[in-house]
């Protein structure tokens, strides 16, 4: 019981500490880092960090009820309650301002997933577990027409419900790959990081850049991004020159990589399981986790 209770309750602590440092990885092209708001009017670092805390008995939540279990029509309506609910208690922090909606579902379901396998240290086998959980329909679900909702149906992406059902593909086949190869080259860990973003905002089809600047801001973004990459990555000097670039052109278009950052939170995740092994971590206290 003990055992469970330490486990399940490392998960949270460990999805609200990817939070965090998502958030406070400095520089970020178009959103809230330590010394810029980005393309947010509403949003702050501390805001960034008080939403990230609000969420923590949501997660706490979501572990203990999937510990052991496997994906099924009912722990994914479990689930969901609990994930709306963390959305409530999200809004409830901020103010009203939409934070981590994207997050409490990629998070929540990877949550999930290592709970249901405690000790699983295959990070793909994670993903794809929770892609499974996320297959099954949310019959709950309000009816209710969501900015994501209405962009897939005019451009015809994935967004973040393809994503997740499919197991996280850009998680798997790009984020982590990026992170460990960029930290395996010797470069310091908020590059590594942040070339990670980069990758990322290569490739997806973030809903939250064609919401707030249509098509033609996603195809600049992912231009911009991938010539970063090609130039030899952000630690580069003509990667930064790019990078700049990019920072200026998503603010003029007031768009944002909302979806990108919460993919790189949930890999930040999924690493520190790797890392850690969160069966053992009951060593570490909360607040060695979570800077204040
Ligand atoms: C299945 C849901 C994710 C709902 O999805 P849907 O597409 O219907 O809803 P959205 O409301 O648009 O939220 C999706 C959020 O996911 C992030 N995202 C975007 N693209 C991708 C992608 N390709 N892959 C993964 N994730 C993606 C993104 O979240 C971030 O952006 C938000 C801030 O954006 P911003 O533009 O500032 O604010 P808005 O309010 O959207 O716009 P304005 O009106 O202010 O201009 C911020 O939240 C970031 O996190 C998208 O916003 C899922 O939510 C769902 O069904 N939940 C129900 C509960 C549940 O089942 N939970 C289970 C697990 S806990
Ligand atoms: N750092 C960030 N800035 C803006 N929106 C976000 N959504 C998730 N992380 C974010």
């Amino acid at each position: 019981m003990e055992k469970l209770q330490t486990y399940t309750e490392n998960l949270a602590i460990l999805a609200v500490r990817a939070l965090i440092e998502e958030a406070e990885l400095t520089p970020k092209p178009g959103l809230v880092d330590i010394e810029s708001t980005g393309s947010h009017h509403d949003m702050s670092i501390e805001l960034m960090i008080k939403s990230a805390k609000s969420l923590e008995p949501a997660f706490r939540e979501i572990a203990k009820v999937s510990y052991g279990r496997v994906p099924s029509q009912e722990l994914r309506e479990e689930i969901a309650a609990i994930g709306r609910q963390g959305e409530i208690d999200m809004f409830q922090a901020t103010g009203g301002v939409n934070t981590h909606k994207g997050a409490i579902w990629a998070l929540g379901l990877l949550v999930s997933s290592a709970a249901m396998n405690p000790g699983e240290t295959s990070l793909d086998h994670i993903a794809k577990k929770a892609g499974k959980l996320a297959l099954f329909p949310d019959r709950n679900l309000p009816q209710q027409i969501t900015n994501g909702k209405r962009v897939k149906e005019k451009y015809g992406v994935n967004g973040a419900l393809g994503e997740a059902q499919q197991g996280f593909p850009h998680i798997r086949n790009i984020c982590l790959p990026v992170l460990y190869d960029s930290r395996s080259r010797g470069i310091k860990e908020d590059l590594c990081r942040l070339n990670t973003l980069i990758a990322l905002m290569a490739s997806l089809d973030d809903t939250c850049i064609l919401h707030r600047g249509g098509a033609g801001s996603l195809i600049a973004t992912k231009e911009l991004a991938s010539e970063i990459l090609i130039l030899g990555g952000v630690w580069t000097q003509t990667g930064w020159k790019v990078l700049e670039e990019l920072s200026q052109f998503l603010i003029k278009c007031n768009a944002s990589p909302g979806g990108s950052a919460d993919l790189l939170a949930a890999t930040l995740f999924l690493d520190y399981l790797y890392k850690n092994n969160t069966s053992y971590l009951s060593e570490f206290s909360k607040y060695s986790l979570i800077r204040k």
